[in-house]
């Protein structure tokens, strides 16, 4: 079901969690709220499962106003399912209990019960561990257990807070995969919530980033990495370096930029002018290049597999540049580089 906030806002005494945010995620959508801690993630989750009461705004699930002016619908009256870092399983009941829970307080017949909690069970692959405590299971089957939990509840919308936080790395690609594979099948609204950029990407349809309780910019994956709308979304989303820049020409979607004198094409939005402006720069979009290019002084160099990022600095600039150098490179070298690509800053964009 779709999901639609306009204007919803929370502070906690003077503090402003959420802060006027307006979203609109579709049926069916993947879409996840990335912010660093403390931004009001979890604060906007609660608000829209019902946890807690908002002080302005509305929300809407599936067309049906839940929240708003003297509205507030209680959480199971949202039918909305939530999975939570810590999972929330109840641990004297058995695996197949958890998952059975809410089709029997929905009344279900015994029969009935049983099968759909052995299709749920099938469907995140733990058909053999109905009869097992949670404690007897690692921390990516529990989290298996609450989705199988929410696809039980038969819940359209599934609100996740940071459900993968306290795995092992390497678990968590697998969960990632696994609640990819779930959202396929169950065709449930998600928004997902992390502070990971690396998961964000991996998972959503879109991605909303959320700072100082305000969404600063809501797009693809794609989109906001190669057209961020400010500095702050740039640093947040990939690796990236923004340099002073002066704007010469606008033809379109296509700006010519002077950097570190010399002059480079780069995107840029609708409406930029001429005259001062910062651009992004990603370190895969500047190249190796010959006589005339920005003699750049290399001060680190990290391998990355199958490439080396190194950081350094334009001669007599204190700005400094990222590179992707297909070979091994030294502290102190000096490598003449030019950018191949970037995207010029929108004016008014902060940071
Ligand atoms: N019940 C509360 N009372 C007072 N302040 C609160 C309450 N809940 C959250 N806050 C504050 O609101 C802000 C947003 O908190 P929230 O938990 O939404 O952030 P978050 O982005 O989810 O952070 P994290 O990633 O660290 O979990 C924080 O400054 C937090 O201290």
């Amino acid at each position: 079901m779709s999901i639609v906030l306009t204007d919803v806002s929370k502070a906690f005494g003077s503090h402003r969690a959420v802060d006027g945010v307006s979203l609109d995620i579709g049926d069916g959508e993947f879409f996840v709220v990335l912010g660093p801690s403390g931004c009001g993630k979890s604060t906007l989750l609660r608000l829209i499962a019902g946890l807690e009461p908002l002080d302005g705004g509305t929300i809407r699930i599936g067309g049906r106003d839940v929240a708003g002016p003297r509205l507030h619908l209680p959480p199971e009256a949202r039918n909305v399912g939530v999975v939570f870092q810590s999972y929330a399983l109840w641990p004297h009941m058995s695996v197949a209990g958890n998952v059975a829970f809410p089709l029997q307080t929905a009344g279900l017949a015994g029969a009935e019960v049983a099968r759909r909690t052995a299709d749920c069970l099938a469907t995140v692959e733990l058909g053999a561990f109905a009869e097992r405590r949670p404690a007897d299971l690692s921390g990516g089957q529990r989290q298996r257990v609450a989705l199988a939990r929410c696809l039980a509840q038969g819940a359209r919308t599934i609100l996740m807070d940071e459900p993968l936080a306290n795995l092992d790395p390497h678990l968590r690609g697998a969960m990632e995969e696994e609640i990819a594979a779930f959202h396929r099948a169950s065709g449930a609204t998600t928004l997902f919530i992390t502070h990971d950029q690396r998961e964000a990407m991996a998972l959503a349809d879109r991605i909303a980033i959320l700072w100082q309780g305000q969404i600063l910019q809501a797009d693809a994956p794609d989109v906001l990495y190669s057209r961020p709308a400010d500095a702050r979304v740039a640093g947040f989303i990939g690796r990236s370096t923004i340099v002073s820049a002066v704007v010469t020409g606008v033809y379109g979607p296509r700006a010519r930029v002077d950097v570190f004198g010399q002059t480079f094409e780069m995107s840029c939005s609708v409406g930029t002018g001429t005259g001062p402006a910062r651009v992004v720069v990603r370190p895969e979009q500047v190249r190796i290049a010959g006589e005339g290019a920005i003699e750049t002084v290399i001060e680190r160099a990290t391998y990355r597999g199958g490439h080396w990022e190194a950081l350094g600095r334009a001669q007599g600039s204190d700005q400094p540049i990222l590179v992707n150098v297909p070979h091994k490179v030294s502290v102190g070298e000096v490598l003449p580089l030019a950018f191949e690509a970037g995207w010029v800053l929108p004016v008014g964009g902060h940071g």
